[in-house]
């Protein structure tokens, strides 16, 4: 077992490992509250993870087995919540860490969850439409068991979107014999689905944004923003930067990125993307992703995969802002150099808690059989977001930490109280 100190310690180097920089501010935020050392243990890994095989017939005839996983970290508060990830570079650790941000999400938004996460390993960029079929009812015939309305309740995440939220919802309900639209959320409307919840994690971006903008004293109307990744966080969210009158100087997906100093037509571009956030194809003078990260903007926004900005090119971000949209965009050393430096980092766990907020509602929604007009729910998220954005910075500056552990804190305390109710420790 790794000790307290040596673990805390770790906190200082580059660690790419998203479960173990996970685990270390975990432990921070725990000992900066004073919990005991067997809470730690308790939450320092998901209390469950399955991980499945199955196979599945593809087009040409031939059989594919995939392997998937879906963990659950916490239920000590209610049952757990998490989107699942189509996704080649899945991997145990990834989804647990992923599982694990997701009840520290949770808590911060204050909403009656635990955190879980899950993944299948495929690139769904190479399969056919009948294919990402099979594969999306396989697998969640193959962790039906631990999933549920009141255990466990998927939700989109990257490269899965509404279309394999029916599909899955569907084969939930043959499976227990019951149309049961609370299983799973990110659904289409006409299935139970919420409204707002396609654009809702960015619309949370987006209001974290203002808030940090008015902290900052940036007007958004002169601000020049970039955002990595234009799926579904990084598209909506650059369409509310254009709308509200930023110039959006630079967009990427995972083949490359856009940058222009007098601004990009965003509208444009939303026509052109695939359902897979790519555009960048369709265009020459592209740059690197890696490069977009260091041009001059004053708002940054990653909103792609975990690890990009890191030690090497944390002192090259020009943005005084940086909200991250994705789920581990900044590692451990990159977010101490950036708070250093003066950047005002929006962790995660707060900027993308819009999803999941929405999904609550849409969850809500389907368990009372009564459903809110788009204004309703819109003014709920701007509500929470802008309560848990300043729980946040409040805690930063009352610990005086940064706005990762800050977030931490606000966001374990409710699961450490519920695990000391129930008797776990
Ligand atoms: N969809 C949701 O409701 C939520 C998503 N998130 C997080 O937001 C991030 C993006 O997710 P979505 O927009 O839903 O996914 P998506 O599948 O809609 O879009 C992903 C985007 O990232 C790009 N991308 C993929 N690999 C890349 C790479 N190696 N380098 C650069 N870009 C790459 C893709 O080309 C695409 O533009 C993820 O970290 C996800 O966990 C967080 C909260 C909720
Ligand atoms: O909408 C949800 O339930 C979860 C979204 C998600 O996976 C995330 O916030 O990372």
């Amino acid at each position: 077992m790794t000790s307290g100190s040596s673990i805390a310690n770790e906190i200082e180097k580059e660690n790419t490992d998203v479960l173990e920089s996970t685990q270390a501010v975990i432990l921070k935020a725990l000992e900066t509250l004073g919990y005991d050392k067997q809470v730690y243990e308790i939450l320092k890994n998901p209390l469950r993870t399955l991980s499945v095989r199955f196979p599945v017939k593809m087009d040409d005839g031939s059989v594919r087995v995939f392997t998937g996983y879906r963990a659950q970290h916490n239920d000590a508060v209610g049952p757990t919540k998490g989107g699942i990830r189509l996704h080649p570079d899945v991997t145990q650790e990834e989804i647990e860490a992923l599982a694990i941000w997701m009840s520290i999400k949770c808590g911060i938004a204050d909403l009656p969850y635990g955190g879980g996460k899950g993944g299948i390993q495929c690139d769904p960029r190479d399969m056919s439409f009948a294919e990402i079929e099979r594969v999306s009812r396989a697998y969640v015939r193959a962790v039906s068991q631990i999933v549920g309305p009141a255990k466990d309740i998927p939700a989109p995440d990257v490269f899965s979107n509404s279309q394999n939220m029916a599909w899955m919802v569907d084969e939930y309900s043959k499976l227990r014999e019951f149309d049961s639209p609370g299983f799973i959320t990110g659904k289409p409307l006409v299935l139970g689905g919420s409204r707002g919840r396609e654009s809702a994690t960015a619309r949370g971006v987006a209001i974290c944004i203002e808030e940090a903008a008015k902290v900052r004293g940036i007007a958004l109307a002169d601000a020049k923003v970039i955002v990595q990744g234009f799926g579904n966080a990084g598209s909506f969210v650059a369409k509310f930067m254009f709308d509200a009158g930023a110039k959006v100087v630079g967009i990427s997906d995972a083949y490359g990125a856009l940058y222009r100093e007098e601004g990009l037509d965003i509208d444009e571009l939303l026509e052109r993307r695939d359902s897979f956030g790519t555009v960048t194809r369709l265009y020459r003078n592209t740059i690197s992703n890696r490069e977009l990260l260091e041009m001059p903007c004053d708002i940054l926004i990653p909103a792609a995969i975990e690890n990009q900005i890191t030690q090497e090119n944390a002192k090259k971000i020009q943005a005084s802002i940086v909200i991250e949209a994705a789920n581990g965009p900044t590692t451990t050393a990159a977010t101490d150099i950036l708070t250093e430096n003066g950047v005002l980092l929006v962790p995660d766990v707060v900027g993308n808690s819009g999803g999941v907020i929405v999904s609550y509602f849409e969850w809500v929604q389907n368990n009372q059989g009564y459903y809110w007009n788009g204004e309703e729910v819109e003014a709920r998220l701007a509500s929470r977001m802008r309560t848990s954005f300043h729980r946040v910075y409040n805690a930063a500056g009352r610990y005086n930490v940064n706005m990762r552990l800050a977030a931490y804190i606000v966001g374990v305390q409710r699961m450490a109280e519920a695990i000391r109710w129930r008797g776990w420790v």
